[in-house]
């Protein structure tokens, strides 16, 4: 099981989170966002192990744009939060990891997702929300059974430390990873490693106990 950490924006706190080797970290690249990264000092991006993906997390916006922010950051993957299309994803495929978000209602049509197969490396299934992510609520998991493209998944919206428990119980084959936000914050954009830390040894040793 994956480990993302995302909305992240503080060095020392990206320092904490860098101790517990998750498998991504993500730095939310939208000014309208609490998590937006703003002048976070690229270096402090330098910093992480060529292990953990750093993924610029970008909503709607250009593709000059997040090429620039790619550049900057040195990004290793993107995660797209809006309205892209997959020959958007395509384009950024060619450069980077993609993963791309989608928001899931009771209503949602997982025939939308046929034609990203092959122009993206990933979904994040995240719960739907007019602020396009970091809702902090939790969608109906059972929906999941109807995803049954090969394309693995990241789940996403609320998770917390009170749900993690049930997190484990999800056995779909393609759920690839998780991704941890503002359930696990002291304020927007800061993590509690308390938190995190018990989080994660809750993932790892059932990935421990699954082999
Ligand atoms: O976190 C944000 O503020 C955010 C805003 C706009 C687009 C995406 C955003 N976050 C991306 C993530 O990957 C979050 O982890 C995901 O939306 C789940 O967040 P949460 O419900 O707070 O766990």
């Amino acid at each position: 099981m994956k480990i993302k950490v995302c909305g992240l924006k503080q060095p020392d706190n990206i320092e904490a989170i860098i101790a517990l080797q998750p498998d991504y970290m993500g730095f939310i690249c939208y000014g309208i966002s609490p998590r937006f990264i703003a002048d976070l000092p690229v270096d402090v991006l330098d910093r992480l192990p060529q292990a953990i993906q750093k993924t610029g997390v970008f909503v709607n916006d250009s593709l000059e744009n997040i090429s620039l922010l790619i550049k900057e950051y040195n990004f290793d993957a993107v995660q797209l939060h809006g309205y892209e299309n997959p020959e958007f994803c395509e384009a950024l495929k060619k450069r980077v990891t993609v993963l791309k978000a989608f928001g899931v209602d009771e209503g949602f049509d997982f025939e939308q997702l046929n034609p990203y197969a092959g122009k993206v490396d990933y979904f994040l299934f995240d719960t739907k929300t007019p602020k396009h992510g970091g809702s902090g609520l939790t969608f109906n998991w059972d929906i999941l059974d109807k995803y049954k493209m090969d394309l693995p998944f990241f789940l996403s919206g609320g998770l917390s430390p009170d749900n993690i428990e049930q997190v484990l119980q999800i056995k779909h084959p393609q759920f690839y990873g998780v991704d941890l936000n503002s359930r696990f914050e002291t304020a927007p954009g800061v993590k509690d490693i308390e938190k995190l830390s018990k989080a994660f040894e809750l993932l790892r040793q059932s990935a421990t106990n699954e082999i």
